[in-house]
């Protein structure tokens, strides 16, 4: 039976204004805006002739230029992956040290992950003693006292100050789920959705419990839950600052409130970063996994609507806001976990145990030899997910408008300096001023059936120069 959620239609009026594409002149105003604001110097978005808006170059790159350096407005890291890579929550940089990262991947393989292991009790370095005379390349067993003195930052590994890490900050509510690189970027996140969000004691959800459930939901199922649930925060946050200024504002001016949907006003102008994305409602919009036959794609569909019900009654219990209701409907839920589906780019950030390793398998000999001595059994104990990067989602406001060529003018692709979560766009070849700055959404080696079928799920038959080329 197909789930209802009454505030759809209590509220579907606002909700329709809410999901109404913006206009092309306010796009134009608030790209302008953010690309200044950003200093994105170099690029303009504007509409395009057939597929609403795209981004075009406003001066000319060369081949391999760096375009575009894209903050993200939301990500998260995927709840697997959180094992192998302790990140900042907010900007997504390595954290700790060499041996941290390597002391808590093999502690929580090993040993489940307690809520405690990231606490950095003692940091007295002692000398490292190696006693195992086991050298295979199979996962090794090492003992715990060595894998705990790594992960308490005890044992100093050779050479590993050449990769130093930021130290790692606890989140402002103490919930020992998230953590930062600095404290500018805990108060960010703080600030951006993580107060509402946060499961620590200093939290300011309506229920601790309920915010535990929802997040458990989002981690067995989607983590693109997760993400919502931050747009959402996000919304009501700056709903509540552009109250407290309107509110300000009134009282210095003496002007008593005539207008009843003040509010709704202050509610649209907190949506507006999410209004400017491309929308479609998720349960519409999902590809359809290969092993769901097309006979049963309304039921599949419907399914996924369901799923995505469940988990915002959960976040309902967590979180509602009575002057945000709109937000909490399952058609603003479902538009905007579509945006997320169809614009989302891979989050990805090189691991610094990886360019340990490397380096120490670099080094000469006969000084080599002695280093592998002490490092070659935590690289046992690794095996081959010892160069694990961090992994998760984002949306990018700028390259989320970049729309999709086989033969794209640029692409996504991080350079070695490039060690956080933002996206870095760079010139696949020279781009003349004015040109259309396009990336490639899938492989565009791939042969010409197969590509317009992986677009499909974007929802277009690709017309680029390739396509019509190679569809005769
Ligand atoms: C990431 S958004 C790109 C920005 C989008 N044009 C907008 O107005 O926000 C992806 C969507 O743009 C449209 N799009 C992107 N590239 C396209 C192409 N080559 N042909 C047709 N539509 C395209 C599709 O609707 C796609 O789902």
């Amino acid at each position: 039976m197909e789930v209802v959620c009454p505030i759809d239609a209590q509220f579907s009026e606002q909700i329709a204004v809410l999901l109404e594409p913006p206009s092309p002149l306010q796009v134009q105003e608030y790209f302008d805006e953010l690309i200044t604001s950003k200093q994105c110097n170099g690029i303009q978005v504007k509409p395009t002739n057939d597929y609403g808006k795209g981004v075009y170059a406003d001066m000319e790159f060369e081949e391999d230029d760096l375009v575009l350096k894209d903050q993200m407005l939301f990500g998260v890291q995927h709840s697997s992956n959180k094992i192998d890579c302790l990140v900042c929550s907010f900007c997504f940089r390595f954290i700790g040290s060499i041996e941290l990262q390597i002391g808590r991947k093999l502690y929580l393989q090993g040993l489940g992950s307690p809520k405690d292991c990231f606490d950095l009790a003692s940091k007295d370095q002692i000398e490292f003693q190696h006693c195992s005379s086991t050298t295979s390349r199979n996962r090794f067993q090492l003992p715990n006292e060595s894998i705990e003195s790594l992960m308490h930052e005890n044992l100093a590994l050779p050479y590993s100050k050449k990769f130093p890490l930021p130290s790692v900050i606890d989140c402002l509510g103490g919930c020992k789920e998230a953590y930062y690189c600095s404290k500018s970027c805990a108060h960010a996140d703080w600030e951006l959705c993580h107060s509402i969000l946060c499961t620590g004691d200093g939290s300011k959800s309506l229920s601790k419990k309920a915010l535990s459930r929802f997040i458990e939901h989002a981690n067995e199922t989607n983590d693109i839950f997760l993400l919502a649930a931050k747009a959402i925060s996000s919304t009501i946050l700056k709903y509540r600052k552009l109250k407290v200024a309107h509110n300000k504002e009134k009282e210095k001016n003496h002007i008593a409130e005539v207008l009843g949907n003040h509010n709704f006003s202050l509610l649209f102008k907190a949506w507006k970063p999410l209004s400017m994305g491309y929308k479609r409602r998720w349960w519409e919009c999902i590809a359809l996994p290969d092993d769901v036959d097309a006979c049963d794609e309304a039921a599949f569909r419907m399914q996924i609507r369901q799923l995505a019900f469940e988990s915002l009654e959960l976040l309902k219990e967590a979180i509602i806001n009575e002057e945000c209701l709109p937000l909490f409907s399952l058609e603003i839920y479902g538009h905007i976990i579509g945006m997320f589906e169809l614009n989302n780019l891979d989050l990805v950030v090189a691991s610094p145990v990886e360019d340990y390793f490397l380096y120490i398998d670099d080094l000469p000999e006969p000084e080599k030899k002695e280093v592998d001595e002490i490092t070659q059994p935590f690289l046992d104990a690794l095996g081959e997910d010892y160069s694990v990067c961090c992994q998760g989602t984002a949306f990018f406001p700028l390259q989320s408008c970049m729309n999709h060529s086989c033969c794209p003018t640029a692409k996504a692709f991080k350079r070695d300096e490039d060690r956080d979560g933002q996206a870095t766009i760079l010139a696949s070849r020279p781009i003349k001023k004015g040109e259309e700055i396009t990336i490639s959404y899938i492989d565009e080696d791939l042969p010409f059936n197969e590509r317009q079928a992986l677009l499909a799920d974007y929802g277009f038959r690709c017309k680029c120069l390739k396509c019509i080329q190679e569809e005769t």
